[in-house]
């Protein structure tokens, strides 16, 4: 058996308490054989964290990763003017390589960051399956489908796309990738498709991902067309079921809450792009209450602007706090566990947690630094204190993906020269 040793670590265990702990990991198999102090010193392979905090991978539960290219491409607006004005059009010149570029100069943030999984939504999935596979991290991927402002073959073909994606690349990059069909909101695609993209994929098993009630601009004409809440709209159509899940969820009323709960449908909790673009407050305390699944994404890198998930629980227990009026609500504990397992619950994928018998997906951070001094208490410093660059190392399915803050499995500098590329030809061209 091939193995892989974390050695003398402060590990996090799923319960929030902290030990002095090895990891020893089963290399072929991607999985963690112990935790406990001392262990098996012949290990094939050895990553020192001394002086450590040994995590699980951080989970990422929504994401457009190939936006790193329109980073500051346009800033300040609301999200629908930003959509139309700016993003839409440069999107509708990106290439598949443009893609490829910009998906994996975010996969090297995520590496660099301590993001182990991530979910996905964009087009030109099959470059980001490539790069994904590459990179060694595990994704949930999909296809986003727009079909306003399209004709009804176009639309039709958008949602049949996100359909035959989802069914070609679910279990690939032995099994670290799988799939959802996208439908980008409850707004923006009609509702007829909806129907069809959220029956077409259950019956296959595979989950429905979208975004909804992250404006009132969004919530507002459902209400008035329909005199429905927008995730009462979503039941209706099939599309609020345990395994789906929804982006933001900011403007969602009591009986919302009650329905999310009672689904089982998960919440990606996005409060960074929340504040940026003056989207609001989501209620996330009321909903953690309530016993909805509430993961933790940093949505697509313009409306961020980065994918650092620590700067993310920071800004979710922050944000969290002012929501509810409280400065008891969204606590350390509870932000560190909506971007491990609430994430990985979410998203429907393995990790969140360091346990035996579970994936190895880990981050190990550096502690030695000046703003985390003194280590009062290591659960308050992920959620307040630490930031991505504090990661030294980064191992996903057992596999190492950064040592010492070096990426292996991607070429950072390359990764950086193609994007400064990508997007000065884009700047031509739009
Ligand atoms: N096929 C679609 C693209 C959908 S991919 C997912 C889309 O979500 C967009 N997006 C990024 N952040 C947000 C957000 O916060 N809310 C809604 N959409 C977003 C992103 O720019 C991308 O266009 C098309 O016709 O353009
Ligand atoms: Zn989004």
């Amino acid at each position: 058996m091939d193995t892989l040793r974390i050695a003398g670590g402060q590990v996090l265990r799923p319960d929030a308490t902290i030990e002095d702990a090895d990891i020893l990991i089963d290399r072929d198999a991607g999985t963690i054989l112990d935790i406990g102090a001392d262990l098996d010193a012949d290990a094939d392979e050895t990553l020192d964290a001394e002086g450590c905090l040994v995590m699980p991978g951080v989970v990422n539960a929504h994401c457009h990763v190939a936006m790193t290219l329109l980073r500051g491409y346009a800033d300040d607006k609301p999200l629908d003017t930003w959509l139309r004005e700016d993003i839409w059009p440069a999107e509708a010149a990106l290439t598949p390589e443009d893609v490829r570029v910009g998906a994996e100069l975010g996969l090297v943030e995520m590496i660099k960051s301590g993001t182990t999984t991530f979910a996905d939504m964009y087009f030109e999935v099959p470059e980001i399956v490539d790069a994904v596979e590459k990179s060694g991290l595990r994704a949930r991927l999909g296809h986003g489908s727009v079909t306003i402002g399209k004709d009804e073959d176009d639309a039709w073909d958008d949602i049949e796309e996100s359909i035959e994606v989802a069914r070609e690349f679910d279990g690939t990059a032995d099994g670290r990738i799988r799939t959802a069909v996208m439908p980008h909101s409850l707004t923006t695609v009609g509702e007829e498709y909806l129907r069809e993209a959220a029956a077409e994929a259950h019956a296959d098993d595979i989950p429905v991902h979208y975004h909804a009630n992250e404006t009132t601009d969004e919530v507002g004409p459902i209400v008035d067309e329909r005199d429905e809440r927008p995730l009462a709209y979503a039941q209706d159509l099939g599309m609020l079921t345990e395994r789906d899940f929804l982006a933001h969820g900011v403007h969602v009323d009591d009986e919302e809450i009650s329905l999310l709960a009672e689904a089982g449908t998960g919440v990606v909790h996005c409060p960074a792009s929340n504040m940026k673009l003056a989207s609001g407050m989501a209620p996330v305390q009321a909903m953690l209450d309530a016993g909805v699944t509430v993961g933790l994404g940093t949505d697509g890198a313009a409306s961020n602007n980065d994918l650092d998930m620590f700067d993310e629980m920071r800004d979710a227990a922050m944000l969290g706090k002012l929501a509810a009026d409280d400065a008891s609500a969204v606590a350390a504990e509870d932000v560190v566990n909506m971007a491990t397992a609430g994430s990985a619950a979410a998203i429907d994928l393995p990790g969140g947690a360091l346990e035996v018998g579970g994936v190895a997906d880990i981050a190990v951070i550096d502690l030695d630094a000046p703003h985390l001094t003194p280590a009062n208490d290591l659960v308050s410093h992920l959620a307040y204190a630490t930031r991505g660059s504090d990661v030294r190392h980064t191992v996903c399915d057992g596999q190492v993906l950064m040592r010492d803050r070096e990426v292996l499995t991607l070429d950072e500098s390359a990764a950086m020269d193609r994007a400064r590329e990508a997007i000065a030809s884009l700047r031509e061209r739009v």
